[in-house]
C-alpha cells in the first residue's frame, strides 16, 4: 500500500496510535532487520512516550545474521529488549510472547501484591509501512484476519485477538511514516524495497546498492559482477555488468535502465545473499563522534 505522508495525514496517524496507546499494556515495534534504525519512524520515542515496548525485528531471514544479533546487543545495551522474528515463516514468534511477558512481569507482580486477578497482556503493533505489520498479525492469530492498512475517514471498532492464553492483540495496526529528511535512509529504505520505485530514480538506487556493497560486502559483489568496487566513472561499471549479464537494448547498445533495475532486483531477492543496510559499527562510530 502506497501511502502519501502529508502534515495532515502524519497528525492523523499520530493521533490513532496515541488513542490505540491507551488501550495497551505493551507496544510491539515492528523495524525492518535490515534495517534497525532507517525502518524505525522518526518521532517514535516521543509518540510511544514512556509505555514498554519491545522491538521486533522482523525479515530476519533476508538480514546479515551477525549484523542482527550485533542489534539485538545494540538495543540492549540501550534498555530496550529486541527479538529477531521472521513472520513470513513464523519463526521466532515465541519470542515474541516470552519476551512480553518478561517486560511486564514487575507491573504484574505489582498488580498480584495489591490482590488484583491476573489477566491478559493487551498489545498493539506499531511500524512504519511495508515492514510486515499484518503479516506478523496474521500470524500471531494463526488465521487471516488483519486488514492491511487503514481506510481514511472509516472508524472501525478495536477488535482484540488472542494470541495464545495471555496476549491479546489489538487487530489493527499503527501506521507511521517512515524518515524522509535524510537522503541515505531514503535509497537504504529503496534498496529493501520498503519504499515504492515509482517516487524514486532506479538509477540512484543502483549506485547506492553498487556501492554499500564495495565498501561493506565486497566478496558478495565479486562472486556475482567480478568486481570489487565502483569505478569512478559509473558508465564503466555499468558497461561491465551489463555485458556481463547481456543487457543489450534494441540496437545492441548497453541499457542502463535495464541494468540499474537488475542490481536492485539481484539485491531484493537475495541473490547477493542476505544483506544488512544498517551497519552497527558505523552507527556507534557516528555516536561517538557526536559525544
Ligand atoms: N521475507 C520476509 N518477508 C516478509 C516478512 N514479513 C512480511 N514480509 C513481506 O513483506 C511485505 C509487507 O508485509 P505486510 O504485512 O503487508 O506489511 P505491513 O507493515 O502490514 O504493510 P502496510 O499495510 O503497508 O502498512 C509482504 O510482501 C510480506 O510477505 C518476513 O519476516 N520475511
Amino acid at each position: 500500500m502506497t501511502i502519501q505522508w502529508f502534515p495532515g495525514h502524519m497528525a492523523k496517524a499520530r493521533r490513532e496510535v496515541q488513542e490505540q496507546l491507551k488501550l495497551v499494556d505493551i507496544v510491539f515495534e515492528l523495524i525492518d532487520a535490515r534495517l534497525p534504525l532507517s525502518s524505525r519512524n522518526p518521532m517514535i520515542d516521543e509518540v510511544i512516550n514512556q509505555k514498554p515496548r519491545l522491538l521486533i525485528l522482523n525479515k530476519a531471514d533476508m538480514a546479515d545474521e551477525a549484523e542482527t544479533r550485533k542489534w539485538v546487543q545494540y538495543f540492549a545495551d540501550k534498555g530496550h529488549t529486541a527479538v529477531a522474528i521472521n513472520s513470513f515463516e513464523g519463526k521466532g514468534l515465541q519470542s515474541v510472547t516470552k519476551a512480553a511477558k518478561e517486560i511486564l512481569a514487575p507491573k504484574w507482580e505489582r498488580m498480584k501484591l495489591k490482590g488484583m486477578k491476573p489477566r491478559a497482556i493487551r498489545a498493539m503493533i506499531v511500524g512504519i509501512p511495508n515492514v510486515g505489520k499484518s503479516t506478523l498479525i496474521n500470524r500471531l492469530a494463526k488465521k487471516n484476519i488483519a486488514k492491511t492498512g487503514n481506510m481514511p475517514g472509516v472508524t472501525k471498532a478495536q477488535q482484540w485477538i488472542k494470541v495464545g492464553k495471555e496476549i491479546e492483540l489489538l487487530d489493527t495496526p499503527g501506521i507511521l511514516w517512515p524518515k524522509f529528511e535524510d537522503q541515505e535512509v531514503g535509497l537504504k529504505l529503496a534498496i529493501t524495497g520498503a519504499i515504492k520505485d515509482a517516487v524514486t530514480n532506479m538509477e540512484d538506487i543502483a549506485v547506492y546498492g553498487l556501492r554499500f556493497l564495495s565498501i561493506h560486502y565486497p566478496n558478495r559483489m565479486d562472486e556475482r559482477y567480478g568486481i570489487t568496487s565502483v569505478s569512478e566513472d559509473l558508465v564503466e561499471t555499468f558497461d561491465h555488468i551489463g555485458k556481463l549479464r547481456r543487457v543489450y537494448g534494441p540496437g545492441g547498445e548497453i541499457d542502463y535502465d535495464k541494468v540499474a533495475e537488475l542490481i536492485v532486483r539481484d539485491i531484493r531477492d537475495q541473490h547477493l545473499g542476505k544483506l544488512s543496510f544498517d551497519i552497527v559499527d558505523e552507527e556507534l562510530e557516528k555516536e561517538s563522534l557526536e559525544r
